[in-house]
């Protein structure tokens, strides 16, 4: 924000051109700095901190009474997305929170990819339905995104949601609100992530972000030696994400993989990842297989590892051609 554009007094407004900042610098100076910085007086500096504050501030105050009228979705920490299936909207208390990054890790075939196509279509039902009522930004960083896949579950869609009237499901144009980006590096990551999804968040086309897979991009451009600088470009990623859940009340879904040590099988990326996530989940395939009609599927469990509002607790699944269900019995 350049300080030129605030609502200052002339003379407060001649001192900030002496002093040449921009608005979120000004905040980092201290008074005694900016008046000699300025040459302004202490009330007229004070004038000026006043003004690059409200204009650095990303939203304006929210009172009580708003809050109380539900006219700031920005703050209602209930709303969720629904994943579809009521087995595993119950173990999520209804699904994933809108304000914050979700963690889905699991090992290769555990049906990660799976779920999160499915959130893709889920996110575009009316909030009746669980969803958000718009679409989803799918960005993968390895793999080609799984096109027929999608196509395949969009099709299944009334077997999969048969609590949903089939009129309204024949009229979502699911396909046309699945916007694909790929990642192949970290500076593409960042690219895509402070200039084409803020471009698609604003416009309201989408309030689903899905990474797939996060680890990947860290996994393959820095070498033991390099923990310091990939450190600090997983927190670089982890703040954007963050920032944009909490701009957009947008749920962000990291897809991660796995790391073996000895006969653990831990998330990938280590601690510091782990801090940056609210919720992290995890999807692992079983030995045993579920039937259902003409349909078998390994069973899956996907469980709760840590969240500020879930328990520690699990449900059985199986990834069905309609899309991952919570097997009951
Ligand atoms: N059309 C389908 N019908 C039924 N099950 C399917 C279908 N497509 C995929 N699956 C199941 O999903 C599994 C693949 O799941 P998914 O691609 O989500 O794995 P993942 O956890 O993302 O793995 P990776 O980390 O390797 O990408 C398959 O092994 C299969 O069991």
């Amino acid at each position: 924000m350049d300080l030129q554009q605030l609502d200052l007094r002339p003379r407060v407004a001649a001192g900030v051109r002496r002093g040449e900042r921009a608005a979120a610098d000004v905040l980092r100076l201290s008074g005694l700095e900016l008046q000699r910085l300025t040459g302004l007086s202490l009330s007229d500096v004070q004038q000026l901190l006043t003004a690059a504050a409200t204009a650095c501030r990303p939203h304006p105050p929210v009172s009580a009474i708003l809050l109380h009228r539900g006219e700031c979705l920005r703050l209602e920490s209930g709303l969720r997305l629904s994943v579809g299936c009521p087995v595993l909207d119950q173990l999520l208390r209804g699904g994933l929170p809108v304000g914050g990054v979700t963690e889905l890790s699991g090992e290769s075939g555990a049906g990660k990819t799976q779920l999160a196509l499915q959130l893709c279509l889920s996110v575009q039902y009316p909030a009746q339905q669980g969803g958000l009522d718009s679409g989803a930004v799918y960005i993968c960083t390895e793999d080609s995104f799984p096109i027929r896949r999608l196509q395949q579950l969009i099709r299944e869609q009334s077997c999969l949601r048969s609590d949903v009237p089939p009129s309204l499901i024949s009229t979502l144009p699911f396909g046309d609100r699945v916007y694909v980006e790929h990642a192949a590096d970290l500076d593409s990551l960042q690219v895509c992530l402070s200039r084409r999804v803020p471009l698609l968040l604003t416009r309201g086309l989408v309030r689903l972000l899905v990474i797939d897979s996060v680890a990947a991009l860290f996994r393959c451009e820095f070498q033991a030696a390099d923990w310091l600088e990939r450190t600090k470009q997983m927190l670089s990623v982890s703040s954007t994400l963050h920032r944009l859940s909490q701009e957009f009340t947008t749920p962000v879904l990291c897809v991660n993989q796995v790391t073996h040590t000895c006969y653990l099988v831990s998330p990938a990326l280590g601690l510091a990842w782990a801090n940056q996530v609210m919720v992290r989940l995890m999807m692992r395939r079983l030995q045993a297989t579920v039937a259902r009609g003409d349909q078998r599927s390994a069973l899956r469990r996907l469980e709760v590892v840590f969240a500020p509002h879930l328990a520690r607790d699990g449900r059985d699944a199986g990834v069905w051609r309609e899309g991952v269900r919570g097997v009951t019995d």
